[in-house]
C-alpha cells in the first residue's frame, strides 16, 4: 500500500514506511479548505488545513511525498490514519508521479485522505486574509493551527522543492507572517494592559 502525503502527512509521519517518494498527483489544487476540530481546532472554532480539490486544469500539480507501507503494517496503518484523519477525510485512488522520474518506478496508483466539499467539516473557499485569520488564532489537540501551515510550508520548500509550496500555501504563508508581526497581535504584558 503507498499513501500521499500532501498536508501534515508531510512533515508528521507517526507510521511505518519501507520507502519514500518526491513527486506529484495530477488533477488538483491543494487547499486550506478544510475544518479541523479535533487537530488544529476546536469544536465551534475549528482551525483550517488541507485537503485537495478537484482542479479544472488537469495539468494543476500538487506536489507531496508518497510512502510505501509494508505489507505487514497495511492494516494497523490504514486504522491508524482512519482515525488520524477521521474529521470528514474519506480515501480516494489516485496516480502519483516520482519526481525525479525513479528508475524502477513510473507512476504509482496511491491511496490519499482528501475532504471532500460534502463532508460536514469542510469550509470552503474565503479570502486569503480570512483564511490566514482563522489559522492565526486556531489551536487544537495537536497545537497551534499556524505551526501546521509553517511546518508545511518548510517542509514541501526544503524537503521537496521550492517550486513545491504553491501559492495558496505562500500567501497564506505570507498573511500569517505579517499577523505574526503585527504590534496589535503581540501579547501585551497584563501590568501594561490599558482598559480602554
Ligand atoms: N490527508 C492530507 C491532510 C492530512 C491532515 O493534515 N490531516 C489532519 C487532520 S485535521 C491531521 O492529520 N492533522 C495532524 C496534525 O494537525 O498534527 C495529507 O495527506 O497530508
Amino acid at each position: 500500500m503507498w499513501v500521499f502525503g500532501y498536508g501534515s502527512l508531510v512533515w508528521k509521519v507517526d507510521f511505518p514506511y519501507e520507502r519514500k517518494l518526491v513527486g506529484y498527483v495530477k488533477g488538483y489544487c491543494r487547499r486550506f479548505w478544510q475544518g479541523s476540530e479535533d487537530h488544529r481546532g476546536v469544536p465551534g472554532k475549528p482551525g483550517r488545513v488541507a485537503t485537495l480539490v478537484p482542479s479544472e486544469n488537469t495539468q494543476d500539480c500538487v506536489w507531496g511525498v508518497a510512502y510505501k507501507i509494508p505489507a505487514i503494517e497495511v492494516e494497523r496503518v490504514r486504522a491508524h490514519l482512519d482515525y488520524r484523519e477521521k474529521d470528514g477525510y474519506q480515501t480516494r485512488e489516485v496516480i502519483f508521479n516520482p519526481y525525479p522520474p525513479s528508475t524502477d518506478i513510473t507512476t504509482i496508483r496511491i491511496t490519499v485522505y482528501i475532504g471532500t466539499g460534502d463532508n460536514p467539516f469542510f469550509l470552503g473557499p474565503a479570502p486569503d486574509e480570512e483564511i490566514a485569520h482563522q489559522i492565526f488564532h486556531a489551536e487544537g489537540p495537536s497545537g497551534r493551527n499556524v505551526d501546521y501551515l509553517l511546518n508545511l510550508t518548510h517542509s514541501l520548500r526544503t524537503m521537496i522543492a521550492p517550486h513545491a509550496v504553491d501559492s495558496h500555501l505562500s500567501a497564506l504563508e505570507e498573511k500569517v507572517k505579517a499577523l505574526s508581526s503585527s504590534p496589535s497581535n503581540e501579547e501585551v504584558p497584563e501590568d501594561q494592559r490599558h482598559e480602554s
